[in-house]
């Protein structure tokens, strides 16, 4: 049987780890805090990114990137601003890769996988992404994500019946930029339905949000060679659908706060867990107008985040020219 393992023990990497282990596999988990490596492995649970689990016996920690390097695949899910470092710390690589982290590195603009492509050339890449809540999975609630394998047909043969579970369904994607962009872009999206929520704005302002930040997404997934069916489905539309409804979301609770009138600089500097969201814009904002692309959302988070005042910000998206529901123009 392959070898499995996870990197990351944050929510999402000890949910993942969870999950696989379910069918009583043993699987490694890589942990940055050796806090959490000693309670991992000691009292089965991870009180600092996902208090509520109480994690399988089958799952060991370590702190040691070498250990996870010498498995046959491994699912990377730090932080996207930290996969590069990473990655780049292990001293090889497995012969998959399959990346679950949603975000844009902010320094490059890269996605991720061109920074695992470039960290890891040897590797195959999968990116794994789609409407997720971490305690759900851990607790085995039925999900589905998208699985989109670089490697194509033959690498989906391999990932698939290790990845899958009865209550973890993964579908077959090639479109890794596809997978990637709708992971993304959707956790700014979601920053913004949190601030109409904070400002009780109402669920018809919500329904907007929704359907005119999904069509920024399809117009930038598709400047930078993302399939439309792609983002139609659970990486894209589905996660949007997911964390732009919930306070579960991190990034919907942070534009939340904003939204009720909390400075952005507090809000950032006193989390521990990631609001990708936040990181994502700017690079977002950035790529967009290299691109000539109109993201009037996505530009109105980075408005938001820098400190300007949300009732300005919404007049001035509700201010913009009247134009037609299809085109280019934002
Ligand atoms: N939590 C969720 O439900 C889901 C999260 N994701 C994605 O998974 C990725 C990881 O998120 P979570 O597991 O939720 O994180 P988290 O917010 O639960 O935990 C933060 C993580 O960041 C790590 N970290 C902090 N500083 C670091 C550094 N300098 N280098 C490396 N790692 C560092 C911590 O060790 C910890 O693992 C994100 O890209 C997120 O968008 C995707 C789907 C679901
Ligand atoms: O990506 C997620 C669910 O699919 C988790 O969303 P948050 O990072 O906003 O909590």
């Amino acid at each position: 049987m392959s070898s499995v393992g996870v990197l990351g023990a944050g929510a999402w990497g000890t949910a993942l780890a969870q999950m696989l282990a379910s069918d009583g596999r043993a699987v490694k988990i890589w942990a940055r805090e050796e806090e959490l490596v000693d309670e991992i492995n000691s009292a089965h649970t991870n009180s600092i990114y996902l208090p509520s689990a109480s994690l399988s016996g089958r799952i060991t920690a370590t702190s040691d990137l070498a250990e996870m390097a010498a498995l046959d695949a491994l699912l990377v899910v730090t932080p996207a601003q930290h996969m590069g470092s990473v990655l780049a710390a292990m001293p090889s690589h497995p012969a998959d890769l399959v990346l679950c982290s949603k975000g844009i590195e902010a320094g490059s603009g890269r996605l991720m996988n061109h920074v695992a492509k470039e960290t890891a050339p040897d590797s195959a890449i999968a990116v794994l992404s789609g409407p997720t809540f971490a305690h759900e999975v851990a607790a085995g609630l039925p999900t589905a994500v998208t699985l989109a394998c670089g490697g194509g047909a033959e690498q989906w043969d391999r990932l698939s019946p290790l990845i899958a579970r009865p209550a973890f369904r993964p579908y077959y994607s090639d479109d890794v930029v596809g997978a990637e962009i709708g992971g993304a872009v959707k956790n700014v999206l979601a920053i913004a339905c949190g601030v109409v929520d904070g400002l009780g704005l109402g669920q018809n302002a919500r329904a907007a949000l929704i359907a005119r930040g999904y069509a920024e997404m399809l117009r930038f997934g598709e400047a930078l060679g993302a399939r439309a069916e792609t983002l139609a489905g659970l990486c894209g539309l589905g996660d949007l659908v997911l964390t732009c409804s919930s306070t579960s979301s991190r990034n919907f609770s942070l534009g939340k706060a904003l939204g009720e009138g909390e400075s952005a600089d507090t809000l950032m500097s006193d989390r521990r867990t990631v609001a990708e969201g936040a990181h994502t814009a700017p690079v977002l904002v950035k790529l967009a107008a290299r691109q000539g692309i109109a993201m009037p959302i996505v530009t109105a988070v980075y408005d938001l985040l820098k400190g300007d005042e949300p009732k300005s910000v919404v007049e001035g998206i509700l201010a913009r020219p009247l134009k037609a529901e299809q085109g280019e123009a934002g």
